[in-house]
């Protein structure tokens, strides 16, 4: 089977590489021309992934109609907001049998949707059973080394997940599948503001204490936004929650907690952001959560606090202090 991976970022790049390693036909598209022409040339992303040596069996290209010509599987690993303007280059009657994998974490900004929702909306030609993701705990650098790694493929159909996993499954990134492509999806997107504010609290000294606080609210709150949406709250103790939020909270890789860590520093957003080569989804996704939460009427008070914190410019000790003064609360809700 052919394969499709739109998007070569780190992340994209590494997951064309385990494909190609597997023996696909896999084609990587880059959005910029010139940037495919150098990683074609070098065979290497020196910018996103240096050390890692492109298989044979990848092919790179800048057009993005030849990438997804006759392939069985298309993976989208553009950041988050511009996911719809990637789909929105592709002819949706010729993907009908196509099986869609997002691997962007993220809720779009303009319309508060789930990604799997807006490869739904730009391609309508596309079944939600062909639609899946693939989330968990995985930076790209340690899967790139081959390190042991455990990711779930989520779809509404069990056999497209079951597909997927087929497709991913190595000797050292295990994939497991769920049904609960909501949970799945909601989970993975909160995690990278709750990592923000994991980072907030190393940038301004604190220890292990606040940390295991953080994580341990902010899946509280991620469960309740899974609830609003419809998804399972057990999702939220699986690889898309706990997984992923435990090892974005404590990461040195992450570029989330990086983003939070020096914003507990003192340094401005626009600084921070405009100094980063990679993307921090956490970002948009701030805003696009917190607009959904008072939607739904779901607390999500370590959100908001970051979202003050990103956008309104609340200092962090006023904002952790304001957090650690709310009303005394029971730990388990009814
Ligand atoms: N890096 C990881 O370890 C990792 C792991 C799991 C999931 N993800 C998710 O994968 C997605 C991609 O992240 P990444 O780490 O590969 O990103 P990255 O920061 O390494 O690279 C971003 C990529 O997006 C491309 N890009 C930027 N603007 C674009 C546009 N308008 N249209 C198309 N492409 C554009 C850039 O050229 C680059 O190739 C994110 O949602 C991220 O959360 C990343
Ligand atoms: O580096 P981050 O914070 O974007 O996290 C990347 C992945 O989502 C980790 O699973």
């Amino acid at each position: 089977m052919k394969i499709a991976v739109l998007g070569a970022g780190s992340w994209g790049t590494t997951l064309a590489v385990l494909l190609a390693e597997k023996g696909f036909s896999v084609d990587l598209w880059a959005h910029r021309k010139e940037f495919a022409l150098e990683l074609d040339r070098f065979r290497k992303n020196f910018r996103y992934l240096p050390g890692v040596l492109f298989p044979d069996t990848l092919h790179i290209t800048g057009d993005i109609s030849s990438a997804v010509e006759d392939a069985g599987m298309i993976i989208t690993a553009v950041p988050s907001q511009a996911l719809r303007e990637t789909l929105s280059l592709l002819r949706a009657s010729s993907l009908e049998e196509t099986i869609i994998v997002n691997v962007a974490k993220g809720i779009e900004l303009d319309t508060g949707r789930r990604l799997s929702e807006v490869v739904l909306d730009v391609l309508p030609a596309i079944l939600p059973e062909k639609v899946a993701v693939l989330y968990g705990p995985s930076h790209a650098e340690e899967v790139s080394e081959r390190q042991p790694t455990t990711v779930v493929a989520a779809s509404s159909s069990l056999e497209t997940a079951k597909k997927v996993q087929d497709v991913f499954h190595t000797s050292a990134f295990r994939v497991y599948v769920n049904t609960d492509i909501v949970g799945v999806e909601v989970a993975g997107s909160v995690k990278n503001i709750i990592a923000i504010a994991a980072g907030i609290s190393d940038g301004l000294g604190f220890g292990d204490n606040a940390k295991a606080a953080i994580i341990t609210r902010g899946l509280a709150e991620m469960s309740r936004l899974v609830v609003g949406l419809g998804g399972d709250p057990m999702t939220v103790s699986g690889l898309s929650g706990i997984g992923d939020l435990v090892v974005t909270c404590l990461s040195r890789h992450s570029r989330n907690r990086y983003v939070g860590e020096q914003i507990g520093k003192g340094r401005s957003l626009d600084d921070v952001v405009t100094h980063m080569k990679m993307v921090a989804e956490g970002v948009p996704t701030t805003k696009a959560v917190v607009a959904l939460s008072k939607k739904l009427g779901v607390d999500m008070p370590i959100t908001v606090a970051v979202y003050e914190m990103l956008f309104e410019g609340k200092p962090a000790e006023k904002a952790i202090l304001d957090l650690m003064t709310r009303e005394p609360k029971k730990e388990l809700e009814e």
